[in-house]
């Protein structure tokens, strides 16, 4: 078999490490208060270099202020002003920052193209393990942002986190849970599947997934998702090119984001582009970038952000 596969030109924006949340395998977080926010003028400055290289994305992803804090929505306003700031210069910005409320997901939708939320797990046992310390990870608050996101029309990115403690089972019944959200709104561009990879940072001391059992899991996710949906795999943690080839030929068809760090995984550098290249041309595979929103998503785009779509389109 052979075909195309996708990637996004991206870069990643940081608006805050800090995170009222401690995931047990997160090497990204740090203490609230610990270091000041990203500010505007910061940010102005890295996008402008930007804007020489072939870079389409901005990837916002950051670390979580409590629902009922003060800082909360200075926080939020330092991501809408983030998003707005990359669009003016050019970009399209994916906000993924954690769990929202629906006047918060409805504020962010007039300044992204897609928005994003890992599931990680449905299964409520992490929660006296990995998750015992984060309560952005009940997976009823979860699911209810894939269905915010449903409703407000918001082309959307989730994903399962693996190796964190679940069985198979459960990564079935996340899916299948997925599917059938995706089946009411029509609203799921991408499913990631994420190999748990261990970093110098974590609390949690566990082996990472084991890559070599990704392509299995791909094929059967292939199966309970519907044809529409793309199956993602972050290339830098599938370290070996027959097991990236491997899940290829298993129907993942997009690469995810790729820029010159992976914030969430710093310990796992991405493969040059050309050696990337080379893996994939080996083996048949064209390797084409994408934007963050697919083209069948356009309509639902407030007419702003669907002129600037339409121009990286023509380009
Ligand atoms: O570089 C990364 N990009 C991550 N991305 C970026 C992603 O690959 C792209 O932003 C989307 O495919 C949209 O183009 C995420 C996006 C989400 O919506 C949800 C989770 C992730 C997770 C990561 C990640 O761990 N590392
Ligand atoms: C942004 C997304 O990154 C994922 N994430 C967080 N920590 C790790 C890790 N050690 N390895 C792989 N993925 C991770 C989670 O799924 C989160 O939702
Ligand atoms: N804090 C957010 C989440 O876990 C996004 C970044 S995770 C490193 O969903
Ligand atoms: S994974 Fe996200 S929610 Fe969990 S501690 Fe890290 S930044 Fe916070």
């Amino acid at each position: 078999m052979s075909g195309i596969v996708t990637y996004s030109p991206a870069y990643t924006l940081v608006p805050t490490y800090e995170c009222f949340n401690l995931c047990g395998y997160c090497n990204f977080r740090i203490d609230p208060g610990k270091e000041p926010w990203m500010t505007l003028s910061a940010a102005e400055n890295t996008l402008q270099a930007l804007q020489k290289q072939d870079i389409c994305e901005i990837l916002i992803l950051s670390g979580e202020v409590h629902p009922k804090s003060l800082r909360r929505q200075p926080w939020l306003q330092l991501i809408y002003d983030l998003c707005e700031l990359a669009l003016r210069l050019g970009f399209l910005p994916h906000t993924n920052v954690g769990p929202l409320s629906f006047q918060e997901m409805q504020q962010l939708k007039t300044v992204n193209v897609s928005m994003g939320l890992m599931l990680e797990q449905l299964t409520p046992t992490l929660l006296s393990t990995v998750h015992r310390h984060a309560p952005s990870k009940i997976p009823e608050l979860r699911l209810q942002q894939l269905a915010w996101a449903g409703e407000l029309q918001i082309p959307f990115t989730t994903g399962l986190l693996l190796g964190i403690g679940e069985t198979p089972q459960d990564w079935w019944e996340t899916l299948d849970a997925i599917a059938q959200l995706h089946s009411r709104y029509r609203h799921i561009q991408e499913v990631i599947l994420q190999p748990y990879s261990p970093g110098n940072q974590q609390t949690w001391d566990a082996p990472g997934f084991e890559p070599r059992q990704l392509p299995e899991v791909i094929a059967k996710a292939r199966k309970i998702l519907p044809a529409e949906i793309t199956i993602q795999i972050p290339p830098n943690l599938v370290p070996d090119p027959d097991w990236l080839l491997a899940c290829i030929e298993a129907g993942a068809g997009d690469l995810g984001g790729i820029g010159p760090k992976d914030e969430v995984n710093p310990d796992y550098p991405h493969l040059t582009h050309e050696h990337l290249l080379q893996i994939l041309n080996s083996a048949g595979w064209r390797l084409t970038p994408r934007l963050p929103i697919c083209p069948q998503y356009d309509q639902w785009l407030p007419q702003h952000l669907h002129t600037v779509v339409q121009s990286w389109r023509n380009r």
